[in-house]
């Protein structure tokens, strides 16, 4: 699906069809593809055809703001965990190199 000028379309029955190929086309799905359409060149008969394929309006009444930034908070939260796992993790490994380093010298001894 792309929107532009807040319209959301379902392309998936043109993919195929498409003269610029199904690739470009996919690769504007899910975000607001105005820019990448208008980029292209597209002549006014392409953009009459796009009218076919709209399905509805995108509701920019909904909170989508908010909604990115609770996201982008949990985010940040789940960034700074995922470096205090990592920080844990490096000083485990030095900690137990060294910590079988001394059981092996300490046996390696008593034998003697
Ligand atoms: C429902 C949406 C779309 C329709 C109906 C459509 C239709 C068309 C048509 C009819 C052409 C032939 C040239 C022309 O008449 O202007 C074309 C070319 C092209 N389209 Fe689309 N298009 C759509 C979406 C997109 C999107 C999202 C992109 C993303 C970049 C794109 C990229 C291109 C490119 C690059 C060409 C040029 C191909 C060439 O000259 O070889 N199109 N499109």
């Amino acid at each position: 699906m792309n929107s532009a000028q807040h319209l959301v379309y379902d392309v998936t029955s043109y993919l195929d069809e498409h003269p610029g190929g199904d690739d470009v086309v996919l690769a504007s799905t899910g975000k607001d593809a105005t820019d990448d359409f208008e980029d292209a060149g597209h002549s006014k008969s392409a953009k009459e055809l796009m009218q076919n394929f709209c399905i509805g309006e995108l509701d920019t009444s909904s909170p989508i703001i908010p909604e990115l930034e609770i996201s982008s908070k949990k985010e940040t939260t789940d960034y700074s965990q995922k470096l205090m796992d990592l920080t844990k993790q490096y000083w485990a490994v030095p900690v137990a190199v060294v910590g079988i380093s001394v059981v092996v010298g300490f046996l390696y001894l008593r034998r003697k």
